[in-house]
Parts: C-alpha cells; sequence; structure tokens
C-alpha cells in the first residue's frame, strides 16, 4: 500500500520550459550583480564559503566565484550553492508577479485526491527547499503549498544517488516499498527503485525508451490504490 508520494518537479508538476526559460535566465541576468552587493551579509557569505569548499578553492574572490557559477549554470550543475542563490534571486520574480509557478493541469486536483485518500505528499528536487516552497507558494494555482508534509533537495543526497533515497524513507519512517517516485528522468527512477522506492515516470513529452519504468503521460494516469504490495 502506498502511504506517500515524492514528487519531482521540472518536468513532472512543472514544464520544463518554465524552469529553463523563465528561472534560469532570471536569475543569470541578476546573479552578478547580487553576488557582488551581498557577498558579506548572510545567507549569501556563507552560501559562498560552502561553494569555495565545493569548487576546493578556500582564496576564491567573489568575482572567481561568479564566474565558477556561470560555467556551473552553463552546464545546468545540480551545485548546492548555486541552487541556494537561484531560490533567493527568484523570490522577487515571484513576489513581485514577474512570474508563477507552472502546474501542469493535471497536477493539482490529483494531488488533492492523494491527500483526501491519506496519502502524505512531498517534494524532491534539485531546486532548494526555499525555492521549492516559493514555486507552490506562488503557482498557477496559488498556494498550495498547505497540500505538503515536506521537501526535499540536494541536502538529502544527489538524485541520481540510491542513498539519497534511503535517507528520505529514514527521514519520513517509512518502508520503502510504500513511497512512490515520480520522475521525467529514468536515472533519478533507477536509484528510487535500487532503494526499493515504487517508480512511475511522467513522460510530459517525448518518450524515454532507454527507461523500463511504468510510464504515463498525466497525474491523471496514476492510481496508487491499484499498485501492488
Ligand atoms: C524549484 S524549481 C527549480 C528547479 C531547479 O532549479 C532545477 O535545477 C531542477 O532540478 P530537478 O532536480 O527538479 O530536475
Ligand atoms: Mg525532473
Amino acid at each position: 500500500m502506498i502511504r506517500a508520494i515524492v514528487t519531482d518537479i521540472e518536468g513532472t508538476t512543472s514544464d520544463i520550459r518554465f524552469v529553463h526559460n523563465v528561472l534560469f535566465p532570471y536569475a543569470r541576468e541578476r546573479l552578478a550583480a547580487f553576488v557582488t552587493a551581498e557577498q558579506y551579509k548572510e545567507p549569501v557569505s556563507t552560501i559562498l564559503n560552502n561553494l569555495r569548499d565545493e569548487v576546493a578553492q578556500p582564496d576564491a574572490s567573489a568575482a572567481e566565484l561568479i564566474d565558477v557559477l556561470f560555467a556551473f549554470m552553463d552546464e545546468d550543475r545540480k551545485s548546492t550553492a548555486l541552487k541556494a542563490l537561484q531560490g533567493i534571486i527568484w523570490r522577487d520574480g515571484y513576489v513581485n508577479g514577474d512570474f508563477t509557478g507552472h502546474l501542469y493541469p493535471d497536477v493539482l486536483p490529483q494531488l488533492e485526491k492523494w491527500k483526501a485518500q491519506g496519502i502524505d505528499l512531498y517534494v524532491y528536487s534539485s531546486g532548494s527547499v526555499a525555492a521549492q516552497k516559493l514555486l507552490f507558494g506562488y503557482s498557477d494555482e496559488g498556494d498550495i503549498t498547505h497540500l505538503f508534509s515536506g521537501y526535499f533537495d540536494t541536502l538529502v543526497g544527489a538524485k541520481r544517488e540510491v542513498q539519497s533515497y534511503r535517507n528520505i524513507a529514514t527521514q519520513l519512517g517509512l518502508p520503502p516499498s510504500s513511497i512512490l517516485f515520480l520522475s521525467d528522468i529514468h536515472q533519478e527512477l533507477d536509484a528510487a527503485e535500487e532503494a526499493g522506492f515504487r517508480t512511475i515516470q511522467l513522460i510530459r513529452g517525448d518518450d524515454d525508451a532507454a527507461s523500463h519504468h511504468h510510464q504515463v503521460p498525466s497525474f491523471s494516469n496514476i492510481k496508487p490504490e491499484q499498485i501492488p504490495s
């Protein structure tokens, strides 16, 4: 029996184009000025020190770290420091009404249905927990954060690492076999499956022929009650 559902965001609840064409450019345009202005203040000072540790450059200047962050953005590196900075910068965009967090239309009704069935809902994204709360707090459908019982980001581990899913199961206090993980990326689902999670792959665009996971086009095709124990 499925007791909890853990969902990815990009490509699962929300269009990858919203993340790559709206969120990422918004942060990229503001990142250098933001880091320069905030480098000695918290939380940016600590985030920059964490980045110095991450790249093993303890004496790197803010200007050098900005170059590192641009290289990370170019390769879509899921760096915890980059994700923390992006999340802080995105806050202004949400609060000012520059954009709302995209949700596929099938997502909210199904999350409400699962919650009403007694299934606890969680988010796991490489975006920081703060960024996740912003996307769902300022979503196309308004603030839907009341639906979620918790959020996980790269602090629990990388999404393609088996140990990350073991850590999530431990924190939820549930057997992995009672947790359903939803994602569009088969390497993430492979890791979750190896940890004992049940898995379903969202195919919002083209099929992923390399995947062996059960594939669905929409949340409305997911029936947790029909997944055998
Ligand atoms: C919280 S929305 C922004 C998501 C993000 O920054 C990202 O890199 C997407 O990573 P994911 O692991 O959700 O594919
Ligand atoms: Mg995804």
